[in-house]
């Protein structure tokens, strides 16, 4: 079961992630006759349903709303963390036993999801993150027991038009999320930093994020498209005893490699909070 165009696709939730997995799976080519989506507001939905060119039902009955598009090959769940156990509940009974249960949340073990759906059903986590809106995604997959080489493939076939899919045991899945789910907030916020430090010396605001957001797009470009690591496009810019050397010392002196560690590690703390508060 490799993903074709006719593959049905279902999407419970079409917020911020899920309308990413979505714009990049349509952008591959996908048929959006063959996907269905149900959300949680009446506006929300035909204001999607239009935008996407699917059908979307809004869910202020979700049980029967989700209930009805739950019949897919693959059904994709992204919703909040708090709501996947009870969406896992309320479409088991809807399921066929091939479908593919695919969730995107943060902290929700295949254990929990598998405990309220029928058993044998095949599951697979999903961490993508938003950049697959633009085909430029990074997704980490974990299977359950259950799912079989084409099912996961199927799996990997939702989000690997749209960027590079890396399978990972499901106990790296945390890791994942700290490192490229929320990866590009982080990046955003040091275009923040930037666009800051510059009105502080003096730049008007405007200019200072137009440079900030120009310098984001111009080096993940650059990563993306040259054959070049990270670490030989930075020693490309820091010339010897130069500027940027000077600043990167300044960087090390104040200990970046620590402040990221501790970032990172905040995020699998929250995580694992998320999975005790919502997964049990
Ligand atoms: N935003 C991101 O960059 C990433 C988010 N995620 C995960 O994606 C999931 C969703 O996050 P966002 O898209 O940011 O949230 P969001 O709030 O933008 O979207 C949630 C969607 O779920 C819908 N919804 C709520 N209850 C529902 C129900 N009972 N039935 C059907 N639809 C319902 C809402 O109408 C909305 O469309 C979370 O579990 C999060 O951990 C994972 C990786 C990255
Ligand atoms: O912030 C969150 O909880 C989600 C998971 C990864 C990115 N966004």
């Amino acid at each position: 079961m490799s993903l074709t165009p006719s593959t049905t696709v279902s999407f419970i939730g079409l917020g911020n992630m899920n309308s990413a997995v979505l714009e990049g799976l349509l952008a591959g080519g996908h048929d959006p006759e063959s996907v269905r989506a149900t959300v949680g507001r009446v506006l929300s939905a035909e204001t999607k349903s239009t935008r996407y060119g699917i059908a979307v039902t809004a869910t202020e009955d979700h049980t029967e709303a989700n209930r009805e598009v739950a019949n897919a090959h693959l059904v994709v769940l992204g919703v909040k963390p708090k709501a996947i156990v009870e969406v896992c509940e309320e479409i088991a009974p809807a399921l066929s036993p091939d479908t593919v249960v695919v969730s995107v949340a943060a902290g929700i073990s295949i254990d929990s999801m598998a405990s309220r759906l029928p058993a044998g059903q095949p599951i697979v986590r999903a961490m993508p993150n938003t950049p697959l809106a633009v085909q430029q995604g990074a997704v980490g997959l974990a299977a359950s027991a259950e799912v079989t080489e084409s099912q996961l493939e199927a799996a990997r076939g939702l989000f690997e038009q749209a960027g590079t899919v890396v399978v990972v045991p499901e106990s790296q899945i945390d890791l994942v999320a700290g490192i490229s789910g929320s990866g590009p907030a982080y990046f955003f916020h040091l275009a923040e930093l930037l666009a800051q430090t510059a009105v502080e010396h003096g730049m008007d605001a405007d200019v200072a994020e137009q440079l900030a957001s120009a310098t984001l797009a111009g080096a993940g470009r650059m990563i993306a498209t040259q054959n070049a690591s990270a670490a030989e496009l930075r020693e490309n810019i820091t010339s010897p005893q130069g500027t940027t050397e000077a600043a990167l010392r300044s960087f090390t002196e104040d200990d970046l490699s620590g402040v990221v560690a501790r970032g990172i590690a905040a995020n699998i703390r929250r995580s694992e909070e998320l999975s005790a508060e919502f997964g049990s």
